[in-house]
């Protein structure tokens, strides 16, 4: 496969473009009051919409797309921050020093009580979010112990931050605190979420991740 610069902008750009269609897909389908002929033939129309995209190639399991970049936590179809991914908000991200922070608006599709999020959607967020936090450190880490205080149910169709940042780093163990918070005012926690991150040693991340450890 040509994997230029201009070929995997494209790339990108079609997947995102799958991605919103999906998600759009998704929000009605969760939505939807539609009779239940309609439904099945609806159904039917899905089943060879996957079948052509099978047909079309599937990376095997444990393969990166081409398009990620492990170390700044670019992923394409992560659930919670990437654009080619049919539930994920998608969260947008910004990095800075020791700290990331994303901003989101959370739709039907993320439903717990109604009007409001699942709380599952809410930790999925922080979990990736403080994730990505831990790895500003320079190590990759993988999540071992977090805790969630949920202080207000968390507003669907309303614009959110989530923010998380690294209180201490001990050798291979890494301290994030995170949140999330309505956008328009930060001082009203939502959610409070506390971590610990673990760097793997190499020995184990080269069981874990076999043949991906120069992309970690
Ligand atoms: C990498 C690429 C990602 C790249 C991609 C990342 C995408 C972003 C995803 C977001 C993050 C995730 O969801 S990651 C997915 C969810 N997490 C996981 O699946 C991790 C499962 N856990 C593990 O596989 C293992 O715990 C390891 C490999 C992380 C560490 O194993 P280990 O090396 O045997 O651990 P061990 O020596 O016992 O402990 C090391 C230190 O951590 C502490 N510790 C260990 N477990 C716990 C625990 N559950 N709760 C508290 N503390 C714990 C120990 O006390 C010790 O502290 P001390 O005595 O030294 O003080």
């Amino acid at each position: 496969m040509n994997t230029d610069a201009s070929e995997l902008n494209r790339r990108r750009e079609a997947v995102a473009a799958l991605g919103s269609g999906l998600r759009r897909l998704t929000e009605s389908a969760v939505r939807s009051t539609a009779d239940p002929e309609t439904l099945r033939r609806l159904a039917d129309e899905a089943e060879k919409l996957a079948a052509d995209l099978e047909a079309a190639g599937r990376r095997p399991l444990g393969a990166i797309p081409e398009l990620d970049d492990l170390r700044i936590g670019q992923r394409t179809f992560s659930p919670v921050t990437g654009a080619g991914h049919p539930s994920a908000p998608p969260v947008i991200v910004e990095r800075n020093e020791n700290c990331v922070r994303g901003r989101f608006t959370l739709g039907f599709a993320h439903e717990g009580p109604p009007r409001f999020s699942h709380g599952g959607v809410s930790a999925m967020i922080l979990d990736e979010l403080m994730g990505w936090a831990a790895r500003t450190t320079g190590s990759p880490s993988m999540t071992v112990d977090l805790a969630f205080s949920y202080r207000g149910p968390v507003p669907l169709g309303v614009p959110l931050m989530a923010e998380a940042e690294v209180t201490e780093q001990d050798g291979r163990s890494i301290r994030v605190e995170g949140r999330i918070t309505p956008e328009s005012r930060p001082e009203a926690v939502l959610v409070e979420a506390s971590g610990r991150f673990v760097t793997p040693e190499p020995e184990q991340i080269s069981a874990l991740f076999p043949g991906l450890e120069h992309l970690l």
